[in-house]
């Protein structure tokens, strides 16, 4: 039986203009915090990192462009593996968008994809416009693990988040492995050997009641 190994997978990052989406690549990427960067650009990053399990994995992670088109959504969605979903709690509309994302990716992929939420800018405190509840609300109905950080205070609340996006990309590597390979064991022909014996029993069992 065939095992592939888990070497690549590809990531999307979806959220509103301004929610922190690409100092949140580039945090995870480099460990440091850049201020300001070319706002309203899509990029994409190619990143090898080694998993918890020792596995050497490339990452493509693409940071989205807020004003893409709806087509252009529906084509990110669909070459991704894994999902983050971001929202800032300073900006509630950037919390609908959330769910604007959400639905669509239900609607092409199902519920059962690897992804994490994401609410960012937690350092500005005074600035909160969506409650704890609201995000622990929204998490249930994506059903996903939500991570309440601020890319600008740290790097370790981004890889926490990214490490467990990575351990269910596995888990999801793994469920589609075991699938292919019962697929392909019932689509494979029976060997000569094991039809000969099947005809050897017919032939046996024929001539035992041939006998009584
Ligand atoms: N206070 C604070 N500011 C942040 C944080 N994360 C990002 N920012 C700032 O928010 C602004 C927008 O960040 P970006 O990473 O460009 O956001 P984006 O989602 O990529 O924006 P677009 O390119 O327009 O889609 C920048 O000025 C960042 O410095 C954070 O955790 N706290």
């Amino acid at each position: 039986m065939s095992q592939k190994k888990f070497t690549n997978a590809k990531i999307v990052i979806f959220g509103a203009s301004g929610v922190g989406k690409t100092a949140f690549a580039v945090r995870y990427i480099t460990r440091r915090y850049i201020g300001d960067y070319d706002r309203n650009k899509e990029m994409l990053y190619t990143y090898k990192m080694t998993s918890p399990r020792d596995e050497v994995v490339t990452l493509e992670i693409l940071d989205t462009a807020p004003e893409c088109s709806p087509d252009d959504t529906e084509k990110n969605l669909k070459w991704a593996d894994g999902y983050v979903m971001m929202y800032s709690v300073t900006d509630t509309p950037s919390f609908h968008e959330v769910k604007r994302f959400k639905d669509i990716l239900f609607r092409l992929k199902g519920n059962e994809r690897p992804m994490v939420l994401i609410a960012n800018k937690l350092d500005l405190r005074d600035a909160r416009a969506v409650s704890e509840a609201e995000s622990t609300s929204l998490a249930h109905s994506l059903e996903c693990p939500l991570f309440e950080l601020s890319v600008a205070d740290g790097y370790q609340g981004v890889a926490d988040a990214m490490e467990e996006l990575i351990v269910q990309l596995r888990r999801d590597f793994v469920k589609c492995q075991s699938a292919a390979n019962v697929s392909s064991n019932a689509d494979k022909p029976r060997s000569k050997l094991y039809n000969m014996k099947k005809v050897l029993k017919k032939r046996i069992g024929r001539s035992h009641s041939d006998t009584f």
